[in-house]
C-alpha cells in the first residue's frame, strides 16, 4: 500500500487521544499530530471469555475506551471532538492475556511466564469519528484495527527478574515490561512493528487514516491493503451500540428477547443538559443517556467502516518543484490512465471470458497463442494480442523457454473466478455485464442527458420489454440472466449469511431468491434454519439447472411475484439485491406487504452494496447507479430511514468487505 500524506489530513481538526498512557503521547507528537489527551473512564472488566481471539479482547477495548471519551466530551467539555483515539495493548502467551500487573508478585508471575519463549504483543486501535449535526446530536463513525509483533525474551533468572521489578518498570505496562527502556535487555528479537510493542501501531494508524481520509485508488493499493489489512485484524465491523460481552445488554429497546445482541439500538446521542450526570461506564453512559431521551430521538448509528476497496481517486495533486513548476505525480497519472483504460480492461476480460480462454487453458495448460487461437476459432494474431493482455492484467501467466513461442496458462485469480465450474465463478455475472450492462454504458451520454436507461438504443426495446423478454420468451436469455445472479449469489452469499448471528431465527424466505444459491449459503451457515425461495414461477422452474448435486432439503422452492401474491410465512426475509433495482413505489408496495407478514420480532434482512453516508463510494454503487434501473442506489442510513417507515428498526449495519453489505432490521 502506497502512503499518502496523513497527519496534514488532521491540521484544524480536534483530535482526542483517549488515553493516559505517556508512550502514546509520545509516540503520536513525534508524529508530529496535535491533539488533546482525555484519558479514558472506560474500566478494562471485559470478560475475556468471551472473546474468540485474543485480539478481539484488545479492540474491543479500546472501542470502549474511545467511545466513553467521544460521548463524554460534549457534556463534561462542552465540545464535541472531530476524532477520538484508543488504544490497548495487551501480551499474550501460552493462551493467557497479560495486562498491566497488579502488584509486584503479579509483575513476577508475568515475567517469569515470558522468560525464554516468544509471546505476543496485541495493540487495537479504535478511531471514532464524530460528527455534529446541526441539531447537537452527534453521530459516529469508528474505525478499528490491531497490530501483533511477536518478541521473544532470554532466559531470565530470577535474580535478573527481581531486580526489573524493582526498578518499578513493570508496573504500568501491559506484560510487566516496557520494551523501550530496561524491559530492553530482556528481549532477544522482535519480529513487527517495535512501535506496536510499546502502545500504539503508527504505521497501520496511518494506513488507516489513509484509507478514511485519502481513499487509496490505484488497484495494486487496493490488492495490498485488503491484503496486509485483513492479515493483520483491519476493519472489524462490529456494531458499536452492541454491549461488549461481559457488559449488560439493555432490555427496554430490546426488539427480540430470543436475540440479545441486537437489543440495543441506541446511537445517536442528543445532548440535553440534563444528561450530564452519567456513569463512569460507557456502556452504563449509552443506557442512562437512552432513559433521558425519547424514543423518538433514539436512533443508530452505524459503523460505516468505509469498504478496502475505495473508490478510484478525483483529485488530482500537483507537485509545486524547486523551480514553482506543477508537476503531475506519477501515481496520478498512472490513476488518470487506468481509469480512461478501465472499459478496455473490461473487455479484453469479458471477450476471454466469453471464449472460453480461461476454461481451455485450465484443463489444458501450456498451450501457446496458436494452439489457443484453433481451440477458440479464432486468428492467430488477434488471439497472441488477448492473451498478452491477460498477462497483463494479472488474469493469465506465460512462460517462455528460449527461443520457443510463449506458453500460457492460468493464474490463481482466474482459477477462482473465472471458470466455469470454480466454487466461485463469476463467469455468468461477466456475460451479463459484457451482454446486459456493456450496451447499456456505451449510451451513458444519452442516460445521463434524459435522466433514463438506455435499453431501447441498446437492445431495441424498452425496459420493460427486455424485463420480459428475458424472463418468458428466450429460455437461453432467461438462463443467462439467472446465471449472473447465480454467480454473483454464490460469491456474496456467505459473508451475507454469516454478517449476523441468526440463531433466533428458524424459517426464512428468500424473495427473488433465484436459483437459491443464497439460500443454500444460509442453511449452510445456520444448521437450525430452513429457507423458502420465493420467485416468479418461470424463475422456478428453471432453477431446477442450478440445483446443487446433494440438494439440502431445508431449502424449497414457492413459485409466485411477491409484488402480488401472499407471501409465505417466515420469521425472517431476505432481500438480497432486490430494492436497488425497483422505483419508489414497487419498494413501498414490497416492504409492505413484508411488514404485513411479520409479527413483531420478525427479521428483514436487507443486502445491498451500501453507498458512504457522504455518498462519495464505493465507486461500484456509485458506477452501478449509471445504468439507470428504475431503482437507485442507498447509503446504510437512508435504508435504515426507509425500512423504519415500515416498521423496522435496524440491528446491525455490516460492511462484509465482500461486493454485498449487509442490514438486519427487527419487526418493532
Ligand atoms: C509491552 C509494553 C507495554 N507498554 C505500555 O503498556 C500499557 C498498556 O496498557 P493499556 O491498558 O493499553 O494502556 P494504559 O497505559 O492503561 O493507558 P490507557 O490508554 O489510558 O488505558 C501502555 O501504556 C503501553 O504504552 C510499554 O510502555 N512498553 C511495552 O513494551
Amino acid at each position: 500500500m502506497v502512503l499518502n500524506p496523513v497527519i496534514s489530513k488532521l491540521a484544524g481538526k480536534l483530535v482526542v487521544l483517549a488515553s493516559a498512557s505517556p508512550r502514546r503521547l509520545e509516540i503520536l507528537s513525534n508524529a508530529g499530530l496535535r491533539f488533546e489527551v482525555v484519558p479514558s473512564w472506560f474500566k478494562e472488566t471485559l470478560d475475556k471469555g468471551l472473546f474468540k481471539a485474543p485480539h478481539e479482547y484488545a479492540v474491543e477495548t479500546a472501542k470502549q475506551k474511545a467511545l466513553e471519551v467521544a460521548r463524554r466530551m460534549p457534556f463534561k467539555h462542552l465540545k464535541t471532538p472531530d476524532i477520538v483515539i484508543g488504544a490497548d495493548t495487551i501480551v499474550t502467551v501460552d493462551g493467557m492475556i497479560l495486562e498491566k500487573p497488579v502488584d509486584k508478585e503479579d509483575a513476577y508471575r508475568m515475567l517469569s511466564s515470558l522468560s525464554g519463549k516468544e509471546h505476543s504483543v496485541f495493540t487495537g486501535v479504535a478511531i471514532v469519528v464524530c460528527h455534529e449535526k446541526e441539531n447537537e446530536e452527534v453521530d459516529y463513525q469508528l474505525f478499528d484495527f490491531y497490530e501483533e509483533t511477536k518478541v521473544k525474551f532470554a532466559d531470565l533468572s530470577d535474580n535478573m527478574l527481581w531486580e526489573y521489578i524493582n526498578s518499578g518498570e513493570p508496573m504500568d505496562k501491559a506484560g510487566g515490561y516496557g520494551i523501550q527502556a530496561l524491559g530492553g535487555m530482556l528481549v532477544e528479537y522482535v519480529h513487527g512493528d517495535f512501535l506496536n510493542v510499546v502502545g500504539f501501531p503508527l504505521n497501520h494508524f496511518c494506513k488507516q487514516l489513509d484509507l478514511i481520509y485519502n481513499r487509496c485508488t490505484s488497484s495494486a493499493d487496493q490488492e495490498s491493503v485488503s491484503v496486509r489489512l485483513s492479515h493483520n485484524g483491519s476493519h472489524a465491523t462490529t456494531i458499536v451500540t452492541q454491549p461488549p460481552p461481559g457488559l449488560p445488554a439493555q432490555s427496554s429497546h430490546s426488539p427480540s428477547s430470543k436475540n440479545s445482541s441486537s437489543a440495543n439500538p441506541v446511537h445517536k446521542v442528543k445532548r440535553k443538559s440534563s444528561e450530564s450526570e452519567v456513569d463512569e461506564s460507557s456502556w452504563m453512559l449509552v443506557n442512562s443517556l437512552s432513559k433521558h431521551t425519547d424514543a423518538r430521538e433514539a436512533e443508530f448509528i452505524y459503523n460505516t467502516t468505509l469498504p478496502l476497496t475505495a473508490s478510484r481517486g478525483q483529485v488530482i495533486e500537483l507537485n509545486v518543484t524547486e523551480h514553482g513548476d506543477t508537476e503531475l505525480k506519477k501515481e496520478d497519472l498512472q490513476r488518470i490512465i487506468d481509469l480512461m483504460d478501465g472499459f478496455k480492461s473490461s473487455k479484453a476480460l469479458f471477450t476471454a471470458s466469453k471464449m472460453c480462454v480461461f476454461d481451455l487453458l485450465q484443463s489444458r495448460p501450456g498451450l501457446d497463442a496458436a494452439q489457443v487461437a484453433q481451440e477458440i476459432k479464432a486468428s492467430v494474431k488477434g488471439t497472441a494480442c488477448l492473451l498478452e493482455a491477460c498477462v497483463s492484467l494479472g488474469l493469465l501467466k506465460s512462460k517462455q523457454r528460449a527461443c520457443q513461442k510463449p506458453v500460457y496458462e492460468n493464474t490463481d485469480l482466474s482459477s477462482r473466478f473465472l471458470l466455469s465450474d470454480a466454487p466461485s465463478s463469476l463467469r455468468g455475472y461477466i456475460q451479463h455485464c459484457n451482454d446486459t450492462v456493456w450496451p447499456l454504458f456505451s449510451h451513458l451520454e444519452s442516460a445521463v442527458r434524459e435522466g433514463a436507461n438506455q435499453h431501447e438504443k441498446a437492445f431495441g426495446k424498452t425496459s420493460k420489454d427486455m424485463f420480459q423478454d428475458t424472463f418468458y420468451n428466450s429460455q437461453e436469455a432467461k438462463l443467462r440472466f439467472m446465471n449472473a445472479m447465480h454467480s454473483i449469489a454464490k460469491v456474496t452469499g456467505r459473508a451475507v449469511a454469516t454478517a449476523f448471528d441468526l440463531s433466533s431465527f428458524k424459517t426464512a424466505c428468500d424473495l427473488g431468491g433465484c436459483t437459491g444459491a443464497m439460500a443454500y449459503e444460509f442453511t449452510k451457515a445456520h444448521p437450525g434454519l430452513s429457507v423458502t425461495v420465493f420467485d416468479l414461477p418461470a424463475v422456478v422452474e428453471m432453477s431446477e439447472h442450478f440445483r446443487p448435486l446433494h440438494t439440502d432439503n431445508r431449502v424449497s422452492f414457492v413459485a409466485g411475484d411477491f409484488f402480488k401474491d401472499e407471501l409465505p410465512k417466515a420469521d425472517l426475509y431476505i432481500l438480497a439485491r432486490i430494492l436497488h433495482d425497483w422505483p419508489d413505489e414497487k419498494v413501498c408496495i414490497l416492504l409492505s406487504k413484508i411488514a404485513n407478514a411479520c409479527t413483531a420480532g420478525c427479521g428483514l434482512l436487507l443486502s445491498e452494496i451500501f453507498l458512504d453516508e457522504d455518498r462519495r463510494g464505493p465507486s461500484r454503487g456509485l458506477l452501478q447507479a449509471l445504468s439507470m434501473s428504475e431503482g437507485k442506489q442507498s447509503s446504510a442510513t437512508e435504508y435504515s430511514l426507509l425500512l423504519k417507515t415500515h416498521g423496522f428498526i435496524t440491528a446491525h449495519v455490516r460492511h462484509t468487505d465482500n461486493l454485498l453489505d449487509a442490514m438486519l432490521c427487527i419487526k418493532a
